[in-house]
């Protein structure tokens, strides 16, 4: 049956793009009372009210047998259309149940991203084996690398609201191998070796858990709706990283207030913080998952950037882990800042 207008009714859950019928070959069959429409992308709209959309040409084929609906479902967002945020949210939202294609894609690229961070701790190791990389060098890697890449992995998932979890899933794992080792239940040499400092199991329990606890905290509470997660994230891993790294290597200068710190880490902190998390919000609008105002945007994540290095450089790490108060604090000035 081909359409050529349409008139929706206020019921209508959802508008997946037109375009994606191009890329989609897998058949979802869902309810008479679900209305799932294609649309070209100009047509989108936020507000699921009556309204009349003339539609350019599509395709649904109409099992009147069962008077069910069977249509062509839309494609993981990094093959969609450039959506705005607004739209993207509200156009996927299944009401009753989750298709089971959905699961079944979400869990494929749980699976896929968690081969990724076993692969990605096993080549720190095999380097640090041989001695290519020194342990420290090699922790502070994984710690740029593991948060960075994971951010970097959110579109592959599905626009469902469940795919956060299938996404979280992944530190969850992760947390599970730290806490095992940690405890010295089990014994992985090669996760001790690229994720410690000195080889010590317990070590696990500290900087390595509050990091993949904040992933996991990031990907429940702000995914990929919110630049705040991507930026908090981006700090930790990319701000504090490099901190790290270039601290310890240009730091001769010390900060007056804490012997620990350097100008030369505390400037690596906000110059990298800032552009990692640009060039992740970049990366994210670009996959058609935030429409950002860049001017105001640019200034925002400056603010961030300041406050997440001031903390960064306080000496409270015998208290609070930097890997806890730096992305703490970001949310709490992002969240501020982006609301305003
Ligand atoms: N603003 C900063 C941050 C770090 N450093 C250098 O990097 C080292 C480790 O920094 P820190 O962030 O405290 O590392 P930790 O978080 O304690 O180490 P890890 O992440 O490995 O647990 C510091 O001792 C210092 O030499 C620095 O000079 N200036
Ligand atoms: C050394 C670390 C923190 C101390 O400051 C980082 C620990 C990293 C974890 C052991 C592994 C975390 C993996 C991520 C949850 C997923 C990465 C996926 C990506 C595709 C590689």
């Amino acid at each position: 049956m081909t359409l050529t207008s349409l008139t929706l009714s206020s019921n209508h859950h959802h508008l997946l793009p037109f375009s994606s019928v191009r890329h989609c070959r897998r058949h979802h069959q869902l309810r008479t009372s679900d209305t799932t429409l294609f649309a070209p992308p100009q047509h989108w709209n936020n507000n699921n009210n009556s309204s009349s959309l003339s539609f350019v040409k599509q395709t649904i084929t109409k099992d009147t047998s069962h008077n069910n609906v069977r249509f062509l479902c839309s494609p993981p967002p990094l093959l969609a259309v450039p959506v705005s945020l607004s739209q993207r949210v509200s156009r996927f939202v299944v009401p009753r149940g989750v298709p089971v294609d959905d699961l079944f894609y979400n869990g494929g690229a749980t699976v896929a991203v968690l081969g990724g961070a076993y692969a990605l701790v096993s080549a720190f190791d095999a380097l640090t084996h041989r001695n290519i990389l020194n342990q420290g060098l090699s922790r502070k890697l994984v710690h740029i690398m593991s948060g960075l890449l994971f951010l970097a992995s959110w579109p592959i998932f599905s626009n469902s609201t469940e795919a956060r979890y299938f996404a979280a899933f992944v530190p969850f794992v992760n947390l599970l191998r730290l806490l095992v080792n940690g405890l010295s239940l089990a014994s992985d040499e090669g996760l001790i070796k690229s994720v410690t400092r000195e080889g010590d199991p317990k070590e696990l329990l500290r900087g390595p858990l509050y990091y993949v606890l904040m992933l996991m905290l990031c990907a429940l509470v702000f995914w990929r709706e919110s630049p705040i997660g991507v930026v908090s994230l981006a700090m930790m891993c990319g701000g504090d990283g490099v901190a790290d790294i270039l601290g310890r290597r240009f730091g001769s200068m010390k900060i007056p207030y804490n012997q620990k710190k350097s100008w030369a880490g505390s400037i690596s902190m906000l110059v990298f913080g800032f552009l990692v998390s640009i060039g992740m919000l970049y990366y994210y609008s670009v996959a058609g998952l935030m429409q950002l105002n860049w001017e105001s945007t640019v200034s925002r994540v400056a603010v961030v950037s300041l406050v997440a290095t001031i903390v960064e450089s306080l000496p409270v790490t015998k208290v609070v882990d930097d890997n806890i108060s730096v992305p703490l604090a970001t949310m709490a000035v992002a969240s501020f800042t982006f609301s305003h």
